[in-house]
């Protein structure tokens, strides 16, 4: 397996403070548009951005719109962003513009594909999608990049079932063809005969959002509805009276059948010739999920055959159809141009949700709507800040330990806490930061960071040490452990052979507590010191004005032995990066057996 080489360690052009916020988790993060400065560019904090990136000279991130918006959506993007409403791009023209922009808010007609991502140069970091179905957005790519991926799930569901509704109603009464008809100058009234739905048998696969509204719907008007949905909650469907089946009863039973599920590797292509063959002649097809979920080819042959006695699709495999596409040109099959969520109040909901989730975003907030990265509620990201802080910053101390040419391969991270279901995933993701931001240019944020190890070939293993006693404080202390390498501290590696270093957060304040196995207890602010001694009066005092002189303001000390007049590790809490004279001054003090200067 690939290791993680130490080359020389570069040094952070930021410097960490207790101001920290859950930006750095998220990474996508603006402080506030005021504050943003693109001709400064950061690491770590906010996003990497260069003033050649910079399209416009104000302050602002850059939002792209590449969709229609909705008015209300854009009003809320332009109070914290320079708005660029760029509709109808070709790819190209996507390509070439995305690397000047923060932000991309697109619909269903934008394949935001790998190429956009990797044109992005590293600037892009949140893709909004105003609407449900991200199929046209590659999150393998986006999370590759440290991409946040959000969507807008919840604004266009009653517009998506009402637009099921009425091409299940056009359909069973012809009114598209009727209308056709009657305006070329026919009154054909023997033509177009409907079938009824009262007391027909509706089958609903994918009983979600817009799922259970069509169903809810259908029973009003007098439907007899059953539903497919292997991940549905049973109480969900009873609770509308709607029962829940297996694929091939429902298929098999369904006078209609109304697609609801979202195009995925597994619902690709789900209706084809093989489950065609299982329906019941003349059932009735209604699809406004995404048209790969049926095989346009099959259901054209089942049309024809008249298994398949009518369709009405408001989406296509590929979107606009051409104009010779059998389905658009089959006299039996109803046809609308992806209108599902287009409706006024849709439109406006859908742009206000995408709005709020991409500023938040971009602000670093938690994002209700992300698809692509672990959803942490709200309150437990709000307790878990200062151990963020922690996790990091001793990720970040235990790889400046390793020896240069060693290659990281296996991290092992210990979280002592009384509570058994204490959620890590925002912690590993921040040691990541630190194990990997000092020591390479990938960007880790908590979308990337598994993905990150994973592609640098870093294991990162966790343990709970379980404590009794109150749950009040969610973690004692974390400890982490990089195996199978040298350090240039000898004093950091455990009897087995490890780098240990180990923090806990002390009145809200990460505190580096041990490193290897001495006992030191200093505030993980600025940067740090190792000095190993031997324990002797007056090493304080000497090292001190060794400090003092190169005027180095000394926040913090602590001496930790492993027994009086032996061995000791003095932890040095420094404001300033002191010259490399200065250490090298410090290391030639006489009972000083090795040191180290570590930046956080
Ligand atoms: N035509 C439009 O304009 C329009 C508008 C809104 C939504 N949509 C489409 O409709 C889809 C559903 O939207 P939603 O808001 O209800 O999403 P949702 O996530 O609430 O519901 C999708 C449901 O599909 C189910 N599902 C997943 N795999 C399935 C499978 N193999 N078989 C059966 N069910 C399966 C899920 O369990 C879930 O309950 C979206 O993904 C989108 O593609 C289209
Ligand atoms: O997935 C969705 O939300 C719908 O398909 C709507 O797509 P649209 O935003 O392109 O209308």
């Amino acid at each position: 397996m690939a290791s993680l080489k130490i080359p020389t360690l570069k040094t952070p052009s930021h410097s960490l403070s207790s101001k920290l916020s859950l930006r750095s988790a998220f990474s996508a993060n603006f402080p506030n548009s005021a504050h943003f400065s693109r001709s400064q560019p950061q690491r770590g904090r906010v996003l990497i951005l260069t003033s050649a990136a910079s399209s416009s000279s104000s302050n602002k991130p850059t939002v792209l719109v590449a969709e229609k918006l909705g008015e209300a959506g854009l009003t809320l993007l332009k109070e914290f962003a320079d708005v660029d409403c760029s509709y109808n791009l070709s790819p190209e023209e996507l390509r070439s513009k995305i690397s000047l922009c923060d932000a991309l808010i697109v619909r269903s007609g934008t394949k935001v594909n790998r190429a956009v991502f990797e044109s992005s140069g590293g600037r892009l970091k949140v893709v909004g999608r105003a609407g449900v179905g991200i199929d046209n957005v590659d999150l393998a790519a986006a999370t590759e990049h440290g991409c946040l991926v959000v969507n807008a799930p919840t604004a266009n569901t009653v517009a998506a079932a009402e637009h099921g509704i009425a091409l299940l109603a056009a359909m069973a009464r012809n009114v598209a063809q009727a209308d056709a008809s009657i305006k070329s100058g026919k009154w054909q009234r023997n033509k177009y005969v409907g079938v009824s739905l009262v007391g027909k048998t509706l089958a609903v696969l994918g009983f979600g959002k817009v799922g259970s509204e069509v169903a809810r719907r259908a029973k009003g008007l007098g439907m007899h509805v059953i539903a497919h949905d292997p991940y549905a909650p049973a109480e969900r469907a009873r609770a509308i009276g709607v029962e829940l089946v297996s694929f091939d009863e429902a298929i098999g039973a369904a006078d209609f059948i109304s697609m609801h599920m979202p195009l995925t590797p597994a619902t690709s292509n789900m209706l084809n010739n093989e489950t065609f063959a299982k329906m019941k002649k003349g059932v009735r097809i209604v699809n406004v999920a995404r048209g790969g979920v049926v095989d346009e080819e099959a259901l054209v042959r089942a049309l024809d055959a008249g298994i398949v006695a009518q369709a009405a699709l408001d989406v296509f495999s590929e979107e606009p159809p051409k104009q010779d596409n059998k389905l658009v040109q089959h006299e039996m099959v109803t046809v609308t141009p992806h209108l599902g969520a287009s409706t006024m109040e849709a439109q406006e909901g859908v742009a206000i949700e995408i709005a709020e989730a991409v500023v938040g975003a971009l602000k670093g907030e938690l994002a209700a709507t992300a698809v692509n990265a672990p959803m942490v509620p709200a309150e437990v990201l709000l307790e878990l800040k200062p151990y963020v802080i922690l996790a990091e910053k001793l990720g970040r101390l235990a790889v400046q330990l390793v020896a240069g040419g060693s290659g990281v391969k296996t991290v092992k991270v210990s979280y002592a806490s009384s509570r058994p279901d204490l959620d890590t995933r925002l912690l590993r993701a921040m040691i990541t930061k630190g194990i990997i931001e000092p020591i390479s240019d990938i960007y880790v944020n908590l979308v990337n960071a598994d993905y990150t190890a994973k592609q640098r070939g870093l294991r990162i293993t966790e343990e709970h040490i379980h404590l009794d006693g109150s749950h009040e404080i969610p973690l004692e202390f974390i400890k982490v452990q990089i195996a199978d390498v040298k350090s240039k501290f000898a004093s950091a590696t455990s009897k087995s052979g490890e780098i240990k270093v180990e923090g806990r957060v002390k009145d809200g304040i990460p505190h580096l507590t041990k490193v290897g196995s001495f006992r030191v207890d200093v505030s993980l602010e600025g940067s740090i010191i190792l000095c190993r001694q031997v324990d002797q009066p007056g090493m304080i005092g000497k090292v001190g004005s060794i400090l003092g002189e190169e005027n180095v303001n000394v926040s913090f000390m602590s001496v930790g032995r492993v027994a009086p007049r032996k061995h000791a590790v003095m932890a040095i809490g420094v404001d300033d990066q002191p010259r490399k004279e200065s250490l090298k001054r410090i290391g030639e003090v006489p009972a000083i057996e090795e040191s180290v200067f570590l930046k956080l």
